[in-house]
């Protein structure tokens, strides 16, 4: 086995048989994903050997040591599944001697998460796989008794994968005990050919995340042992007996592990992004300013600064809250390890809205980026298309924007209903018992004062919700016909709450560290984390002018002070990207290389494409040339 040192940018990236001779865009379907394969497979057996020497950590906190990746599968690495969710399900839901017995291949297996169908998603409750319980052989048979139980989507499943995670509905002894994980071998080992009862493919090209594999998979008969259903909550014994687990809603905790996750990954994607538009508005010269002197570079558009600063800020915000989210995390999974599971509700609920939140705004504000570079952000070759697709999947995947927004108005609501009663409420709901105390204060025109405002539109709009479940209820609806009816207003509650939630976290988590930084970097940083909070305030300055005591003269102000940012931080732009220290072999950018060389670079991408391997493509003789021969007058 050839032995890889632990890899480093440096070492990965001079790799030569992870560089690619014709750009991706060139090649087929088929072609993207063996040359990804291709690919992925030596950084998997890089990964293999760096992992040797560790255990396999139930919860590895964020870093960007899967970036390199990025760099070498600019789509997707189909093997990330394996990490991000089979690994983490396993060490996170079956026990000990199950995660030594399904582990014990290390990466000798490839694993994914399968969960989704074609008939469902969202209401993991609908799921229709079955694993149904044979007493006589101690095993599960799994079935998929409908086309729409079909697992469909899961990354990896069509191709790559020799084992999965299953969500299957259990039944033992003909009751059903709702869904539940199976560890399940799909493929040989050795040959890799699906295993007898079982139909496994591609569901076909997408919009983006095209070598992610996603696949489906479909049940007959298919025998698991019993000892394969991940038994660390909920048991079921020899004899048939079933062991309910302390807390249902523990099965679902691989979710929250991603979820909790994507604002870092948004955090970098956003870096990249940022990086390529603007170093290449510090290149680009169109136009003028003063219509005596040259053509500008169009970063000093000020409308160009506002597209482009606020990406940069974001990035930040979304890294420190990231890893002040993921903080949360690890207490609550050492809690819960203790028998605890009192904060699961509130990370639930948290993760909820910021996985929403930044995997929606990564995906406006790249797309923003894209178009603040003009046509040649149009360009694959500018990455930007990719990043765009890429991150807009987020959005989806792992738990739908809208249906895990509801989610942490359910929390909001039954906060709101505690604080009514005068309970005591978690610091991060707490200023919801605050609301009527704090309604009137006099509006102060700075970070805090603007984060206290936001809260209190967070606590406004959640009374809002209350009174209008309250109202529909009071004219003969059921609860849940009422919270229905009120989903649109719930929906802007939690938003604000995320919004809220990332202006506090930025703001005061940057004010902490200030006094350990340089003079210079804190400066710079305090100016991001202002920009960040005055942009939203001005975004959301209706909602202020509803439910704080902001006026129009202090919008003004804050206005002002929204530019002056903007001129603050124009002279550090470059540097500020610069210090995302995103190596050009990861970026994958012809207008964002660190040479600055974007022309040349794109006019050499150009040439790669195979239709410029001659002058006259053979189109022309065989079909053009008939017709204008035939119509020449
Ligand atoms: C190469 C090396 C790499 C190494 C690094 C790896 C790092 C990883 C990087 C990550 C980045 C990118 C990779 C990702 C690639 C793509 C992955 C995509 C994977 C998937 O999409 S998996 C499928 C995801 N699916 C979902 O999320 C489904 C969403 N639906 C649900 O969660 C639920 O159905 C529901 C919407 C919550 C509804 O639940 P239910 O029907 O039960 O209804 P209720 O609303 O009544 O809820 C009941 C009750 O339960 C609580 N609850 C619900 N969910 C959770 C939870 N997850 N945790 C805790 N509690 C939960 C809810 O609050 C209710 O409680 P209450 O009654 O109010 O007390
Ligand atoms: C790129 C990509 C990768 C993926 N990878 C995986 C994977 O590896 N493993 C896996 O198991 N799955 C995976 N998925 C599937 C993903 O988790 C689901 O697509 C997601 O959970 C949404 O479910 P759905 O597609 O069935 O949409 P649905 O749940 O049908 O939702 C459709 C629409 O209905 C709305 N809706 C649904 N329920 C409600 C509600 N209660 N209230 C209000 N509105 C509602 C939603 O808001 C949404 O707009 C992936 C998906 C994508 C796009």
């Amino acid at each position: 086995m050839k032995c890889y040192p632990v890899p480093r940018e440096n070492l990965v990236l001079s790799i030569d048989n992870l560089k690619d001779d014709i750009p991706e865009e060139y090649l087929s379907h088929k072609e993207c994903y063996e040359n990804v394969i291709r690919k992925g497979s030596v950084l998997y057996d890089i990964f293999s050997e760096l992992s040797k020497d560790r255990k396999h950590k139930a919860h590895q906190a964020p870093s960007n040591a899967y970036r390199i990746s990025d760099g070498i599968m600019q789509n997707v690495n189909p093997f990330l599944l394996h990490f991000a969710l089979f690994v983490p399900a396993i060490t996170n839901q079956a026990t000990p001697e199950q995660q030594a017995e399904f582990l014990k291949h290390g990466f000798g297996i490839i694993g994914t998460y399968a969960q989704t169908e074609l008939g469902h998603g969202t209401f993991l409750r609908g799921l229709e796989t079955t694993a149904t319980l044979d007493l006589e052989t101690d095993e599960f048979v799994l079935n998929s008794p409908t086309l729409t139980s079909y697992k469909w989507w899961p990354g990896g499943l069509g191709h790559t994968a020799n084992h999965c995670v299953v969500m299957a509905q259990l039944y033992v002894k003909g009751k059903c005990h709702g869904p539940h994980l199976f560890f399940v071998q799909i493929r040989d080992i050795e040959t890799h050919e699906p295993l007898p009862g079982l139909k496994l493919g591609e569901i076909g090209a997408k919009m983006g995340f095209n070598t992610a594999d996603n696949g489906f998979l479909g049940f007959h008969n298919f025998r698991i042992p019993r000892n394969n259903m991940l038994m660390k909550n909920s048991q079921v014994l020899k004899d048939g007996t079933y062991v309910e687990s302390k807390n249902e809603k523990l099965t679902y905790g691989s979710m929250v592990f991603v979820r909790v996750y994507l604002l870092s990954d948004m955090a970098y994607m956003l870096a990249r992004a940022a990086t390529i538009s603007v170093r290449y508005s510090a290149v680009r010269h169109q136009s003028h300013i003063k219509p005596d002197e040259p053509e500008v570079q169009i970063l000093d558009f000020v409308i160009q600064q506002h597209k482009l600063f606020i990406s940069i800020a974001t990035s930040h915000a979304f890294k420190i809250c990231g890893l002040w989210l993921w903080q949360t995390y690890s207490k609550v999974m050492e809690d819960i390890g203790k028998g605890s599971m009192d904060r699961l509700p509130e990370l639930h609920a948290l993760s909820c809205c910021l996985k929403t939140t930044s995997t929606r705004d990564a995906g406006w504000l790249i797309e923003q980026c894209r178009l603040a570079c003009g046509g040649h952000g149009y360009l694959m070759s500018s990455n930007l298309p990719s990043l765009y697709t890429t991150a807009t999947a987020a959005i989806t995947y792992e738990g739908e924007s809208t249906v895990l927004l509801l989610q942490t108005a359910r929390y909001l609501i039954k906060s709101w209903k505690r604080a009514m009663e005068g309970e005591s409420l978690p610091a991060t709901v707490s200023f919801l018992s605050e609301y009527f105390n704090k309604r009137y204060n006099k509006w102060e025109n700075t970070p805090k004062g603007i984060v206290d405002g936001l809260k209190l539109v967070v606590a406004g709009v959640t009374k809002m919700c209350a009174e209008s479940i309250q109202k529909h209820v009071s004219r003969g609806q059921q609860y849940e016909e009422a919270w229905n009816s009120s989903s649109v207003q719930l929906i802007k509650a939690s938003e604000a709450y995320s919004r809220a939630l990332l202006c506090e976290v930025f703001w005061f988590e940057v004010d902490k560290v200030s006094s350990t930084l340089s003079n210079n970097l804190a400066v710079v940083l305090k100016q991001l984390a202002e920009l960040y909070i005055t942009y939203w305030a001005l975004e959301k300055r209706g909602d202020l002018l509803v439910y704080t005591t902001i006026s129009k003269d202090d919008l003004d102000k804050l206005q002002e002070r929204y530019e002056e940012l903007l001129a603050l931080i124009r002279p550090n732009a470059v540097g500020l990207v610069d210090s995302f220290d995103i190596r050009d072999e990861i970026l994958c950018s012809t207008l964002g290389a660190y040479d600055g060389r974007v022309y040349e670079r794109m006019m050499e991408h150009a040439l790669k494409s195979p239709l410029n391997a001659e002058t006259v493509n053979q189109s022309f003789h065989k079909y053009m040339k008939p017709v204008i021969l035939k119509h020449k007058i």
